[in-house]
């Protein structure tokens, strides 16, 4: 695919469609150079007015844009297909969003040699600070890699993996910010047990996530030093980290991102 700015049509503008869309437009991407469908009228109306866009019917987006950037739930995905599939020309980039579903899943349901990529990308998106990760499908090449990746740095951090890692890359940072949102949120519950005004634990515990993610990204420093360095002898964090031992939170978390990563191979399984 050669280079220059592709116009691409986002299928499916919930929240990551939508994510997608007012990110490639913060990074400079011609609003005319895109377009996306929504199932309800209303909804299509509010985005074109918001983002001054087309939005079109699925048909429309699959004649007319270059790349397809299919974000509806991975359940929904047949379904599309069905409707879409058989009329996708070979040469349209095909780019999945939806968890668990292999590049298999499109490539029975498109015209063979349509180039597939899959991506798994996270709300931080709306930041600018989302991470992605790529694969190729069969039949994408390097250039069709390279233009996902164009079209998601901008959002963030992008990173190429094999296929075969995607469901674990989902389990880890696909929903990884659900995870730091409710440890957030049991901290904001220990400051109100600990007696701080609500707005206050709030506030603390915000800024330290942030401080601790920045030191994370920019120290150099593996997190066992950071950890380590922040834990006293005898001192009050060596009390709360043997209390989060106690209570298995390194185990929880194990068993959860297995989970995760196991209900991405069930979704894979469910829509064949
Ligand atoms: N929410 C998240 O944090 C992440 C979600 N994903 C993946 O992104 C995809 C979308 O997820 P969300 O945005 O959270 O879901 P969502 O439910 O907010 O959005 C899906 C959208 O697709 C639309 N849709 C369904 N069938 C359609 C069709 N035939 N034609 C046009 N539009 C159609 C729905 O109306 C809805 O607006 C999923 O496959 C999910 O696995 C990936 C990474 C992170
Ligand atoms: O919960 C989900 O299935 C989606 C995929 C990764 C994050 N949200």
């Amino acid at each position: 695919m050669a280079a220059g700015v592709h116009t691409v049509a986002v299928i499916g503008t919930g929240k990551i469609g939508e994510l997608m869309l007012s990110g490639l437009l913060r990074a400079g991407w011609p609003a005319g150079k895109l377009m996306a469908t929504a199932r309800r009228q209303a909804r299509a109306e509010e985005l074109s007015q918001r983002y001054g866009i087309r939005v079109v019917d699925n048909l429309t987006a699959v004649a007319e844009a270059e790349v397809l950037a299919i974000a509806v739930k991975p359940q929904d995905a047949a379904t599309l297909l069905d409707d879409i599939g058989a009329k996708v020309p070979a040469d349209k980039l095909v780019i999945s969003l939806c968890a668990g579903l292999p590049t298999s899943f499109f490539g029975r349901r498109l015209p063979e040699g349509t180039p597939v990529v899959r991506v798994m990308t996270n709300t931080p998106a709306l930041v600018d600070e989302a991470m992605t990760a790529i694969s190729a499908g069969p039949h994408a090449t390097v250039s069709h890699l390279a233009l996902a990746e164009e079209m998601f740095k901008p959002l963030g951090a992008t990173i190429r993996v094999p296929e075969s890692q995607q469901d674990a890359v989902t389990a880890l940072s696909g929903s990884g910010p659900a995870y730091f949102y409710l440890l957030v949120e049991a901290m904001i519950d220990a400051g109100i047990l600990l007696g701080l005004p609500r707005q206050v634990a709030h506030d603390l515990i915000v800024q330290t996530a942030i401080g601790s993610a920045v030191m994370l990204r920019d120290s150099g420093e593996h997190p066992v030093t950071l950890r380590e360095a922040v834990t006293s002898p005898a001192g009050t964090t060596i009390s709360a980290i043997r209390e989060l031992e106690n209570h298995g939170v390194r185990a929880a978390l194990l068993a959860a991102l297995e989970a995760a990563r196991d209900r991405a191979r069930e979704l894979a399984d469910q829509n064949k």
